[in-house]
Parts: C-alpha cells; sequence; structure tokens
C-alpha cells in the first residue's frame, strides 16, 4: 500500500473534550473514512487482506459492526467466503448468542445468529480497528461457542499501547498500520 504512511495520518482526528465517549478525554480516535473517499487505497487495503486469506480454507467472514461491516463484505466476496454480521444487542430479528465485554471507553456486547456457523468451519474476524482487543476477544468467544474454528483476526489499524496486553484467547490479530501515539 504505497500510500499507506499518508493514509496513517488521515486517519488520526483529535476529538474535542465534548466527545461523548462516556465523558473520557484524551482519547484519540482514529478515523477511517478518509480512507474511504480514495478508492485507490480503499482497494489496496482491501487487496492486502485478500491475498493474505486466500486458499486458506476460509469459508466465512466475520465482520464486526459497525466498521467491520466496511471491510469484511468486500474481503468475504473475493475469497469466496460467506459473511457473518457480529452485530451490536437488539439488532439481529433472528435467534442470537450474545457476548458482554469492556472496550477503551465503555462496555458493549456482540450477538450472532444461531446456526449461522457450522461447527468446524474456519472463520476471519474483521474489524476496522484493535485497541485493547476486548471486541474481538467477545468475537472470538461467539464464534468459538458456535463451534467455529478461528483462523485469524485483520484489522486495519492497531493501538500499539495496548498490543502487549491483547486477550484474545491465543489468536493471532494482524493489522495492517500501527497507529501513531499521542499524548494527552
Ligand atoms: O479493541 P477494543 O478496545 O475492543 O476496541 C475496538 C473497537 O472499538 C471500535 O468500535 P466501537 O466499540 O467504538 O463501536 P462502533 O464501531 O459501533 O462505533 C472499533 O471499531 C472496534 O470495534
Ligand atoms: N482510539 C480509538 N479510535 C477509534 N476506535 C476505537 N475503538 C477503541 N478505541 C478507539
Amino acid at each position: 500500500m504505497g500510500e499507506e504512511a499518508n493514509c496513517n495520518v488521515a486517519m488520526e482526528a483529535k476529538l474535542p473534550k465534548e466527545n461523548g465517549l462516556n465523558g473520557h478525554t484524551g482519547i484519540m480516535f482514529n478515523d477511517i473514512t478518509p480512507l474511504l473517499l480514495r478508492p485507490g487505497v480503499f482497494k489496496d487495503a482491501v487487496d492486502i487482506f485478500v491475498e493474505r486469506y486466500r486458499g486458506m480454507g476460509i469459508a466465512a467472514v466475520a465482520g464486526i459492526e459497525a466498521r467491520g461491516f466496511i471491510f469484511g463484505p468486500a474481503i468475504a466476496l473475493a475469497i469466496g467466503a460467506k459473511f457473518i454480521p457480529l452485530r451490536k444487542p437488539k439488532k439481529l430479528p433472528g435467534e442470537v448468542i450474545s457476548e458482554t465485554y469492556v472496550l477503551e471507553y465503555g462496555t458493549d456486547c456482540l450477538q450472532m445468529h444461531v446456526g449461522a456457523i457450522e461447527p468446524g468451519e474456519r472463520v476471519l474476524i474483521v474489524d476496522d480497528l484493535v485497541a485493547t482487543g476486548g471486541t474481538l476477544c467477545a468475537a472470538i468467544r461467539l464464534l468459538e461457542r458456535a463451534g467455529a474454528d478461528v483462523a485469524e483476526c485483520a484489522c486495519l489499524i492497531g493501538l500499539p499501547k495496548f498490543k502487549d496486553f491483547y486477550k484474545l484467547n491465543g489468536k493471532p490479530v494482524y493489522v495492517l498500520v500501527e497507529s501513531r501515539e499521542y499524548e494527552k
């Protein structure tokens, strides 16, 4: 991804103190939307994942709401896998299983439709960003409870300050760029 360095700068935007994130201040919000305005860079990012995961027997790509829904389906289509949305509570209409988790600025819950994955199917989990790893960990737990074989987690951005502490049940996480660190 030739424009990787510039893109990383563009993805970072300092939030105002009144950022609505449960009153927390000093969080550097990493925004991937500028990348989406540049089709060449967007495609390069998807292609890197596609090259990595094609031919690996991935039956399903599970995308995490909301920003995992931007990248997950494109990767799934390109590698010939089904797409499974992991959604926030009360969004999926059918029977669900749920996992709650803690993240950098609060708590949340992910749900998946019962029957979305067959036991033994190999799955890739996709999101835009890994910070504490709490969200990915909840996704791994959901899928493993349903009998899935989680191959890897893939994110565009990783926050280096958390990377020694990821709790991903031993599963690897692959990131395209590490976000810059900023002081408050
Ligand atoms: O590694 P973690 O500490 O768990 O944080 C990473 C998660 O945080 C963001 O989503 P957010 O929870 O803000 O939800 P949203 O995409 O629905 O806004 C991001 O898109 C990841 O899903
Ligand atoms: N710093 C951050 N920027 C964007 N999304 C996040 N999710 C958790 N921490 C985040």
